[in-house]
């Protein structure tokens, strides 16, 4: 694992550096091998980054969109990040439908939508048994309990190894997420972290010795690439 941390003035200059990194990944590796798998983050955070995004002229075609949480709710409810997201980006460019793979939450059983979604991600990337695809990147954010994804303090969740997707619970609320080993199997994993409300939370991630159970984001070791980007508020103590 390669850990790269960088504390930048504001959220704007987030927005610059995690385009700028996110657009040169897209274009060298869709010309290495003709394709580019990205999962998003929800939440606020990464907003302004996916406007940015939209506005990029990029092989549209090549381009693989998933997300790495999801509130179980309807596509077009306020709380969906999938909604988030095609608003701020993804309805205003020239990718094919066909290349969206959202979390399905239209069941009424957020266990039988995360098994759903496993099989359409074991079938994208013709998956053997067992096996764990390498997306690309994965954007994701940091609550200030130190959640990633949906990954929530002393839940199940975090001990889920031989899952793609599993059910996240936050406040006893059922969400989809990717699981830890998902995550980690990732070739580049990108925090994007704004404000001083998560600075507690990432003092201790960046803590020599405290619970991943109690601060998921610990559990996060990707195999290849780990970029925090923070602005000075969520970045102060570190
Ligand atoms: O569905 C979600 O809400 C996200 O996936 C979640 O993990 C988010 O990244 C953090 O809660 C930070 O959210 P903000 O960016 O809004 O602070």
């Amino acid at each position: 694992m390669q850990k790269f941390v960088e504390v930048l003035p504001d959220r704007q200059a987030i927005v610059e550096r995690s385009l700028f990194l996110l657009v040169e990944k897209i274009q060298r590796t869709v010309a290495e091998r003709g394709q580019f798998t990205l999962a998003l983050a929800g939440g606020s955070t990464p907003k302004p980054l996916y406007e940015a995004m939209a506005t990029q002229e990029l092989p549209w075609d090549k381009i693989h969109i998933f997300w790495g949480d999801e509130r179980y709710v309807a596509p077009d409810e306020p709380e969906s990040n999938q909604r988030m997201a095609r608003l701020a980006w993804l309805d205003r460019v020239p990718i094919p439908a066909s290349n969206i793979h959202p979390m399905p939450t239209g069941a009424g059983d957020a266990a039988a939508d995360a098994d759903r979604h496993e099989a359409e991600l074991r079938a994208f990337f013709q998956l053997g048994a067992g096996e764990f695809p390498r997306l690309d990147a994965i954007l994701l954010g940091i609550g200030d309990d130190a959640h990633t994804a949906s990954l929530f303090p002393q839940t199940a969740a975090l001990q889920v190894r031989d899952r793609l997707i599993t059910v996240g619970q936050k406040d006893g609320q059922p969400r989809l997420t990717f699981t830890v080993p998902l995550i980690n199997q990732a070739e580049c994993v990108m925090f994007l972290v704004t404000g001083a409300n998560k600075q507690d939370a990432i003092a201790q991630i960046f803590a020599p010795e405290a619970d991943a159970f109690t601060y998921p984001a610990r559990f996060i070791q990707p195999q290849g690439e780990l970029w925090w980007l923070f602005d000075e508020a969520a970045g102060a103590n570190l």
